[in-house]
């Protein structure tokens, strides 16, 4: 099921068009990444998403309902966290979760249950009654986290988690991220220009430029998109002189000593490769296909959006 449907989706703030035409659909489950550049677009659709915009023209459907004359009903199923983490740095923890739940409207004993399950999900149950202040970033984001997660939401947005974050925390929170769809089958729209977060944690991607949508799709949909011609690397024991006729359907190959690279025009190609090598009788230590990263990809479409522009 498609929790999030956006068809021709256009805003603009006075002059200045933010979104061009987008359209993506997310699905129950499933976690999914707007990536681009700042001024990209990525807050923009979250809020539009959030019904805290209307849309200048096209649709968004978030949960069947329309965010725009809907917003408190999304709102209410959703759970947002911003770049900086909206907390009260006087209260504690737990006031500060408790406070959110109030707001919300949520019944004092699941309110309670709540809170004590967060607070021990993100590890902050020992320093749960000290004040905020004197968290670290990476102990407010988690808080945070928390916090956006009070109500049960069906999807969570998550603009920039792991922004000014160390190393370290980074990682905290990008596990947390990728156990919270394990363990609850978490809904997570995410907004990043950290490439290889959304390579670890996501299942399809939107790679967006200047409010338009350059690709979307899975990683694995994008690198057979992005990358017409699939290249294997083929370690053999020893070196061997091999023409591309004695690996049909090999298209090229070149050789390095004992390594192989091979270029074929699908996945599909590979075991039949595999076969042809066998078939030489060379010792073959390792056959991997090479994949561009996410970030190749990225860099390439951003590249060819620059260089297309007058
Ligand atoms: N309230 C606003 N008024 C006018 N222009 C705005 C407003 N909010 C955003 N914009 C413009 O819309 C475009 C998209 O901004 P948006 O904040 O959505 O980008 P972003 O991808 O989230 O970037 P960042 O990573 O810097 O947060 C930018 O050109 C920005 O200047």
């Amino acid at each position: 099921m498609e929790t999030i449907i956006v068809e021709h989706l256009t805003h603009a703030f006075g002059e200045r068009r933010a979104l061009e035409d987008l359209s993506f659909t997310v699905g129950e489950g499933e976690v999914f990444a707007l990536l681009g550049p700042n001024g990209a677009g990525k807050t923009t659709t979250v809020r539009l998403l959030n019904g805290l915009y209307r849309a200048t023209a096209g649709s968004v459907r978030v949960l069947g309902l329309e965010p725009a004359t809907q917003g408190e009903q999304v709102r209410a199923q959703t759970g947002v966290l911003t770049e900086s983490p909206a907390l009260y740095e006087r209260l504690t923890a737990r006031q500060n979760l408790r406070f959110f739940g109030e707001m919300a409207g949520m019944p004092a004993g699941e309110l309670r249950r709540r809170m004590e399950e967060l607070l021990e999900f993100f590890d902050l149950a020992e320093r749960a009654d000290e004040r905020v202040a004197t968290f670290s970033k990476g102990m407010k984001q988690r808080l945070a986290l928390a916090r956006a997660l009070l109500n049960r939401p069906k999807i969570l947005f998550l603009d920039e988690p792991t922004a000014g974050l160390d190393p370290e925390a980074s990682r905290q929170v990008r596990e947390l991220i990728a156990s919270l769809r394990r363990e609850n089958g978490q809904t997570v729209f995410l907004c990043t220009h950290i490439l290889t977060e959304a390579e670890r944690l996501c299942d399809r991607v939107l790679i967006l430029h200047q409010g338009r949508a350059l690709a979307v799709g899975s990683l694995a949909e994008l690198q057979q998109r992005f990358n017409p011609g699939v290249w294997v690397e083929v370690q053999l024991l020893e070196p061997r002189a091999i023409a591309p006729g004695d690996l049909t359907p090999a298209l090229q190959v070149q050789a390095q000593d004992a390594l192989l690279r091979v270029q074929v025009s699908r996945l599909e190609d590979i075991p039949t490769l595999i076969h042809r090598l066998a078939g030489l009788g060379t010792p073959i230590l390792r056959v991997e296909p090479l994949r561009p990263s996410l970030e190749e990809i990225y860099f390439k479409l951003q590249d060819q959006a620059e260089g297309g522009q007058p």
